[in-house]
């Protein structure tokens, strides 16, 4: 089983589209809405039976990318017959009502409509998983051609990835990206988007793009901050284990100790994405490290300065 990744493209636009937005080019009003003709989007399209082992096919599409030219890309991607006729539906209810595309209509512009949730969370988690487009087969006589039991293996499917995200079955070869971005063999915002949500899918939290630790706030309690993980990041090398904010605590503690020499950790981020949480679980690994499990005060004595510099932060921004 596979989601085929790098997807296809359609680099599509109609030339009286682009002759448009050059004659309009001195408007902002214009070159916005060249702007959003010109943007690429990423359709997932699920082709259930027709391409057994593939859970979606990623086609990037411009707004006016039809669905025939979508399928085009499609058929070729997943090498699918070319003698038969195919369509695309969309459903906003898993199991539901299939609506399908003719071949004229714009699967982005269908897409543009889903609530916003549908379109953040497409293929995750939550009511976003119910927003799709499928591809079907069409038989002769124009009816649609389902299979036998296609919403059932579409089920099983969609059950077998929440399985292999949540770890309880190995992940298929080449799906998993890696735990340091900078690993991927194409770095792009897209890849480095897709990777961190494929991470926090597997409520991995912390991914590596070389030395630096990028976070996303779980708004949950994960439990990775427990004694048994203070000992596991205890001197280790960073890399080696999964990411995690004490590795980051862990290699400041050790480069201080072995260079005699002040360390420091910036961290950044808009507000609520967890800053205030993240220096905590930094200082609550360097006092553990320091006393090496002695209970100690220190801790809560740092943790206790944390909202009053807070205060003071704000008052010197308000300053400004
Ligand atoms: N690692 C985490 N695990 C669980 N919850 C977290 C984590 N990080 C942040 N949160 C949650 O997010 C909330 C906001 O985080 P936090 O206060 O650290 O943000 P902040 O970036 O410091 O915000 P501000 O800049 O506005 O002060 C926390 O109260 C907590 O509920």
């Amino acid at each position: 089983m596979s989601l085929q990744d790098g997807g296809c493209s359609y680099a599509g636009g109609s030339s009286s589209a682009n002759a448009n937005a050059a004659s309009s080019s001195s408007s902002s009003c214009g070159s916005m809405r060249r702007r959003l003709e010109d943007q690429e989007f990423a359709l997932r399209v699920y082709p259930g039976a027709l391409a057994e082992g593939t859970i979606y096919c990623p086609v990037s599409a411009r707004k006016n990318t039809t669905a025939a030219e979508a399928i085009e890309c499609l058929i070729e991607r997943l090498r699918l017959d070319r003698t038969k006729c195919y369509v695309l539906a969309e459903v906003k209810e898993f199991g539901g009502e299939e609506w399908i595309l003719n071949p004229g209509d714009c699967p982005v512009q269908r897409m543009m409509l889903w609530p916003r949730g549908a379109l953040e969370n497409r293929g995750g988690l939550g009511s976003g998983d119910d927003y799709r487009f499928l591809l079907r087969e069409k038989n002769l006589d124009g009816s649609i051609h389902y299979g036998g039991s296609l919403q059932m293996w579409l089920r099983v499917t969609e059950e077998r990835r929440r399985m292999v995200e949540r770890g309880f079955l190995p992940q298929p070869a080449g799906g998993d990206p890696p735990s340091d971005l900078c690993a991927l063999p194409e770095l792009t915002e897209r890849t480095i988007l897709e990777s961190l949500r494929a991470h926090f899918r597997q409520e991995k939290i912390y991914t590596y793009i070389g030395s630096i630790l990028i976070v996303i706030n779980p708004f949950q309690f994960l439990p990775i901050y427990n004694p048994k993980y203070v000992k596991l990041y205890d001197n280790h090398t960073l890399g080696k284990l999964e990411p995690h904010i004490y590795a980051v605590a862990d290699v400041a503690y050790h480069a201080m100790l072995q260079r005699r020499k002040n360390q420091c950790i910036v961290i950044s981020g808009e507000s609520g994405s967890g800053k205030t949480q993240s220096t905590n679980f930094l200082i609550h690994h360097l006092t553990a490290l320091s006393q090496k499990g002695f209970a100690s005060g220190v801790e809560q004595i740092i943790l206790g300065a944390g909202p009053v510099l807070e205060v003071r932060n704000a008052t010197l921004k308000k300053k400004k």
